[in-house]
């Protein structure tokens, strides 16, 4: 459905381009969720932009349902590409009300057809009984939803969402996650997401890019991520734990050991030794920085039992399964 073959975009500085997506690829099957997950300036909006056909590619190109919207040599204007867009800060029009924002992309529809799809794209919504209210009158998630009913309404064949849930606050986010997610299945759309946040790209996406530099390091669903992931930053940035020097462990082989939280479990005959940091409760349990002897600090989940203080000494058994190795480092680091 959408293709981004080896798409190179960048912004124009004195004397070139400074290139900040170069080779980047993805494929996302019709009705499919995929998200680009990243640290800010990474590239994630640039990509979006490139798409909707703001930004032009320098090498590649993009193809969506069999037709090529940007090459090098040319690029299909953003209107006539099919792609509906929702930005982080909504974009509602204030002087408009609700009726009015949705039906914003509707002019070619007769007057009782637009009407018709307003009043559908609201009640998948939720918000069937706020079409008279205007954006002041509304919550950050209802003006969420306004955002999300006037990107649908026109039907694209792809709709790209920019940090959705951006403005929301934590509990708002996660439970619109869920609802926006089941919105596009239940209509069948192909989205394109971009976030920094992994908790609302694991609750939204079928499939996640993660990015760093421009680049896409992995593409995968969220347990490939964190079960699999491809390299140290991919291990690092998809979920909590360290990585660690596999002969700190007690390991033989060499290189380094990506430690989860769970994967160091308290045991007073367990081998590994290690100096308490700090503790801090996150319900259930307490979750323990510890120390180890060659300096690496990681993080332990402590299910019961009484909690250490810091400075205290707390022996560790190390859970081997299912750990996840990497190959010496080329730099030589040690850490
Ligand atoms: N119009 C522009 N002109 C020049 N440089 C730009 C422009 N837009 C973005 N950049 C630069 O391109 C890089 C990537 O920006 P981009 O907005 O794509 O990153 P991002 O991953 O979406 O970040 P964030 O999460 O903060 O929005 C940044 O270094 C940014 O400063």
């Amino acid at each position: 459905m959408l293709q981004l073959e080896e798409i190179r975009v960048g912004y124009p500085v004195a004397g070139g381009l400074r290139t900040v997506v170069d080779a980047l690829s993805l494929s996302l099957p019709a009705g499919g969720i995929g998200c680009l997950l990243g640290a800010s300036g990474c590239g994630k909006t640039t990509v979006l932009r490139a798409i909707a056909g703001f930004e032009p590619v320098r090498a590649g190109r993009i193809v969506l349902a069999g037709h090529v919207l940007s090459t090098p040599e040319g690029t299909v204007p953003p209107e006539r590409r099919g792609v509906g867009m929702m930005f982080q800060d909504y974009a509602l029009f204030p002087h408009l009300d609700v009726a009015g924002n949705v039906g914003f992309g509707l002019a070619r529809l007769s007057r009782a057809a637009r009407a018709a799809r307003i009043a559908e794209v609201l009640a998948l919504v939720g918000l069937a009984d706020r079409a008279s209210s205007y954006p002041h009158e509304l919550s950050g998630g209802q003006q969420q939803r306004v955002a999300l009913a006037r990107a649908l309404a026109p039907s694209p064949s792809l709709l790209l969402l920019d940090e959705p849930f951006s403005n929301l606050d934590i509990d708002t986010r996660e439970h619109l996650a869920g609802e926006l997610r089941a919105i596009l299945k239940r209509t069948g759309t192909t989205a394109l997401l971009v976030t920094h946040d992994q908790a609302e790209a694991f609750a939204m996406a079928d499939a996640i890019g993660v990015m760093d530099r421009g680049r896409i390091l992995q593409w995968a669903d969220a347990q490939t991520l964190y079960r699999a992931p491809a390299d140290r930053f991919v291990a690092g940035f998809v979920g909590r734990g360290s990585v660690v020097p596999a002969a700190a462990l007690g390991l033989v082989g060499g290189g380094e050991v990506l430690l989860r939280p769970d994967q160091l479990v308290p045991d007073v005959d367990g081998a590994l030794w290690a100096e308490v940091l700090g503790t801090t409760f996150l319900g259930p349990g307490h979750v323990a920085r510890v120390r180890l002897a060659c300096g690496a600090v990681v993080e332990v989940d402590l299910h019961g039992g009484a909690t250490p203080s810091p400075g205290a000494g707390i022996a560790l058994r190390l859970v081997e399964e299912a750990l996840i190795v990497f190959p010496p480092r080329q730099d030589g680091s040690p850490c």
